[in-house]
Order: structure tokens, then sequence, then C-alpha cells
């Protein structure tokens, strides 16, 4: 799918919304009558949603299309992607973008918000875990793919610069889980909770969290 067009240019903030396809899952764990598409991309920006309600239960089934009933309404976002977008299109339209800038020193947020099962685990971690990230067939989602590229554009620019210019990453590991903020990386038997401030100059700082160097893609993930 090409980049799209956006207002993306002038604002800080995107939202990238993606339809997830129906499961097998679905099929045998949501009830037959309640089992309908309501949401169709209709462009690669809008969306259109069919509010009609779903007929209560013993209800008779509703005419399949029955348009003086139907209440659709549509919205619109920076990117839609519809359910056959594929992982690597999805890395390459939201998150290969902001590579370059965040290697440069900007910071950048990348952040996965939906209802349960609607696929933000998926999107962000994928599956294939082992294969490799360049190549676009694999189900690998945008964590993976992230890494890797932010390694292989240091590592670019690194030849490009020379000995004037050097990097270092590191790494750190969070959990938010109700109101605590759990670091997933303390050593054993070390401090796990982690407490969040900002200083006068409005930097956020997780004060006791670990930062872990890493050196490779392979060792981020592991
Ligand atoms: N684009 C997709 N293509 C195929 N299967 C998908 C897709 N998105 C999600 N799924 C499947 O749908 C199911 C739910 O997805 P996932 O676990 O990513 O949801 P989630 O939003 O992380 O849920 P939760 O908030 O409950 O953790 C999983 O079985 C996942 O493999």
């Amino acid at each position: 799918m090409a980049p799209q067009p956006s207002s993306a240019a002038s604002t800080s903030v995107q939202v990238a919304l993606r339809i997830r396809p129906t499961t097998s899952q679905d099929l045998t764990s949501i009830p037959t009558r309640f089992q309908r598409n309501v949401i169709t991309a209709v462009s690669n920006t809008t969306v259109s949603v069919d509010a009609t309600p779903s007929p209560g239960p013993g209800a008779p089934a509703a005419p399949v299309s029955s348009a003086s009933n139907s209440k659709k309404q549509m919205f619109t976002f920076d990117q839609v992607h519809s359910p056959d977008t594929t992982q690597y299109e999805m890395f390459v339209t939201t998150a290969q973008p902001l590579i370059s800038r965040f290697v440069e020193g900007f910071n950048c947020t990348i952040l996965a918000y939906g209802q349960t099962s609607s696929g933000k685990t998926f999107t962000m971690t994928g599956i294939d875990l082992d294969a490799d990230p360049s190549d676009p067939n694999n189900g690998m989602g945008i964590i993976p793919r992230a890494v890797s590229t932010i390694f292989a554009r240091c590592r670019e620019l690194k030849e490009e610069r020379g000995s004037t210019w050097n990097y270092s990453i590191r790494g750190s590991y969070i959990e938010l889980y109700n109101e605590d903020l759990i670091d997933l990386l303390a050593e054993s038997g070390g401090k796990r909770d982690v407490q969040i401030r900002e200083d006068k100059q409005g930097h956020i700082i997780w004060e006791g969290l670990r930062e872990v160097n890493v050196r490779s893609a392979t060792e981020v993930m592991k």
C-alpha cells in the first residue's frame, strides 16, 4: 500500500486504524446471530460503521439488507487499513517513517489502543519472531521490525559519518498493571516498582527503571 496522504506532516499525533479480519475463534465463540461485519474501509482514510442494533435473543433474523433500518456512520482517520493489510504494510506505513527521526534524537511513541481481542498484540509483536524482520512476507509485527530497522539505520549512519559519530542503544521494559508501574528487567531481588515524575524542564523521569545496553536486534527481542 502506498504511503497515505495525511495531515501527518503538520501534526505530531497520527491515528492509523486497522480492521482485524474475522478469526476462526470468532466463528466459534460468538453466537451466530451476533456475527456480522459492522465496519468497512471505504477509502484509505475513512471507515463506515453500521450502527444498526443486532436482533435480540429469539428475534427473527433481520432482512439481509434493510436499507431503511441501516444507520451508517462515517469516521475519518490519518490511515485506515482493511483486514487484508499485511504486517509489513502496517510497519511501513506507521513506524518506519518515524525511525530516521528517532535515530536523530527525537522522541517517538507508538501506542496500540483497542478493546480486548482487537489485535494489539498481533500488530505490535506478531508471529514468526525468529524470522527475518526485513522479509515482507512473514507475520512479524511492528516491534521486531522497528528494532531491527533502528540497528540497521544506526549502522548505516556510523558508516557514513565514521569516527566523528557514535551511538549506544539502551532498552527498558515496563508494565503498567492497574495503577502500578513494574520494571520487567529489574534484577532478581532488585526493586521492581517504578515512579514516574516530571522535572522542572518538563522531562519525564522514570525513577528506578533499569536500562540495559543492547547491541543487536536479537539481543533486544530475547
Ligand atoms: N490482522 C490479523 N490477522 C490475523 N489474525 C489476527 C489479526 N489481528 C489479530 N488476530 C488474531 O486475533 C486474536 C486476538 O488478537 P490479539 O491477541 O492481538 O488481541 P489484543 O488486542 O492484544 O487482545 P487483549 O487486549 O485481550 O490482549 C489472536 O488470535 C490474533 O492472532
